[in-house]
């Protein structure tokens, strides 16, 4: 099976936690993708979904599925996404696709995130894959002195712009011991919207797909 085979099959394996007339959170990138072609296919059992990106939100409707605000929904069930990276503790990196805000305020609403991989986002210390940084515009260059000093390698990612209208800092070489303290430092510095260290809020279940099916954690 290749990447994008198991990916599928991790996707469709998340339906089955998907309850009738709810209202589910939906991630953003090629899984989450998946996520929402099987979703389309069931999509007479629910009420609609929130989307966690422009791109998911056309998707979705792209399929018939009714698109609410989350400023609409009291509550939110069930989240369900991708990842970069997730550890043992189902903690994360998000953002290679660049709707990591978005994301974070879906699954901090959401009552259970499902975080649905394939095998090779398996790790056992994060940080290899470079860790996204939403930034408002005009502090680009001090975040990124800021976090330069914090040890890390920030690279502007040329030609993007978030759905929020800020840019991303992919940061290289960080080595995060402490996931959750570098979650809340790199927060705290001025002009960050927010960074892709999902580990606050890290996945109540995570779904990996491997050649032997699907394993639960
Ligand atoms: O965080 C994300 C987007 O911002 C994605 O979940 C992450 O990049 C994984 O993407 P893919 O499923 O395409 O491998």
């Amino acid at each position: 099976m290749d990447q994008d085979a198991l990916k599928k099959q991790v996707a469709e394996a998340a339906l089955r936690y998907v309850r009738d007339d709810e209202i589910i959170g939906v991630g953003t990138g090629s899984t989450a993708n998946h996520f929402i072609d099987g979703l389309a296919t069931m999509k007479g059992r629910i009420r609609g979904a929130v989307a966690s990106s422009d791109a998911t939100a056309a998707r979705l409707e792209s399929h018939g599925i009714k698109v609410f605000s989350l400023n609409d929904v009291d509550q939110l069930p069930l989240y369900v996404d991708g990842a970069d990276e997730v550890n043992k503790y189902r903690e994360m990196i998000k953002g290679g696709g660049g709707a990591l805000t978005r994301e974070k305020i879906v699954a901090a609403v959401a009552r259970q995130f499902i975080c649905i991989v394939d095998g090779s986002k398996q790790v056992k210390r994060l940080g290899a894959f470079p860790l996204p940084v939403e930034v408002i515009p005009m502090a680009r260059s001090y975040v990124a002195r800021k976090l330069v000093a914090l040890g890390g390698r920030p690279e502007y990612r040329k030609d993007f712009v978030t759905d929020n209208g800020n840019v991303i800092l992919d940061v290289h070489g960080l080595n995060i011991m402490n996931p959750i303290q570098l979650e809340e430092q790199l927060n705290n510095l001025v002009g960050v919207v927010t960074n892709g260290l999902f580990a606050k809020r890290p996945a109540d279940i995570v779904l990996v797909g491997d050649k032997k099916g699907v394993q639960e954690y």
